[in-house]
């Protein structure tokens, strides 16, 4: 039974707290391990309900492990209860057995929760992380429940069946049922994003960063999204904050890291490092 309204973290003046329902990628730039990273450089708390394992680094994914449908509604169920859920960004979900636990697990969340959701289906890398027969049940039973769908220009042209540009397909989209689209711009010529919020079609431009680092850009954008949610934002706010997030992010990646894309940065960590080791630090 679905739990009943509770006052916003703005309204009780609270630190939000998110959930990322996702996948995990053990080289750390995309998935749960991006969103975690991405909720604490938006101010909120973090919390996770981990979809799939990945063994992945920059170049692939050499495998893929689901988590148990019934591990998957108990982490959500676990922090539901004790701690509450401001807003949820929903990322990897690779099965129709793993699409149908988090709608079950959706069932824990207070009326009106915003929920994000990342139709992840190809890494940066090119790996296929949804199953092609998922691809209904994501459309039939979850896109109808969400709040923001943010897919990217290819995963739009699979969810829509169509060729079109993103204005075309936010709008198909939505007739699905989300109640606003960003189809995001990273695989675009301008990085510009285009949000649909079922009547006007808005573009979110922004500079394209070609030498920067983008694998992790789209978990970086929607939990950016997500968290702003959380905040209070309004969708298109929060759509425009996660635009600057994630390009921000994109512009400071990490290239050196790894032997193919590398990570986002979302945290600024090249620029938290000390500028030389202490004098009395020896190399092991
Ligand atoms: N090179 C870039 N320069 C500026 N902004 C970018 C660039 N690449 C992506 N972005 C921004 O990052 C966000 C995510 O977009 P993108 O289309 O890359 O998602 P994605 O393909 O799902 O990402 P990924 O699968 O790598 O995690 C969007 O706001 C997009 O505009
Ligand atoms: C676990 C995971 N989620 C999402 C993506 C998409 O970037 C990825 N590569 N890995």
């Amino acid at each position: 039974m679905r739990a009943c309204r509770k006052l916003s973290a703005v309204t009780q003046n609270r630190i939000p707290a998110v959930i990322s329902i996702a996948g995990s990628d053990s080289g750390g730039g995309a998935g749960i391990q991006a969103d975690l990273k991405v909720f604490a450089a938006c101010g909120v708390h973090g919390m996770t309900a981990i979809t799939a394992l990945t063994a992945q680094n920059t170049v692939g994914v050499d495998a893929v492990a689901p988590i148990a449908p019934e591990m998957i509604v108990a982490q959500v169920r676990a922090v539901a209860r004790d701690i509450g859920i401001d807003a949820v960004k929903i990322g990897m979900l690779g099965t129709v057995v793993t699409i149908e636990a988090v709608v079950a697990a959706l069932g824990e969340l207070a009326e009106g929760t915003p929920i994000v959701l990342d139709p992840v289906m190809v890494s940066e890398s090119g790996a296929p992380l949804l199953e092609p027969e998922a691809r209904d049940a994501l459309i039939e039973l979850l896109l109808p429940r969400v709040t923001v769908a943010t897919p990217n220009l290819p995963e739009a042209r699979v969810i829509a069946g169509s060729d079109d540009d993103a204005p075309e397909l936010a709008r198909a989209i939505h007739a699905l049922g989300p109640r606003h689209v960003v189809v995001t711009g990273g695989h675009r010529d301008k990085a510009t994003d285009v949000m649909f919020d079922g009547e006007t079609t808005i573009e979110i431009p922004g500079e394209r960063h070609p030498d920067g680092a983008a694998h992790g850009s789209g978990c970086t954008h929607s939990s950016a999204l997500a968290a702003h949610l959380a905040l209070g934002f309004a969708p298109v706010d929060a759509a425009r904050a996660a635009k600057v997030i994630a390009a921000q992010a994109v512009h400071d990646g990490l290239r050196e890291i790894g032997r193919g894309p590398g990570p986002v940065d979302a945290l600024g960590i090249r620029s938290r490092r000390p500028l030389a080791p202490p004098a009395s630090a020896h190399a092991r």
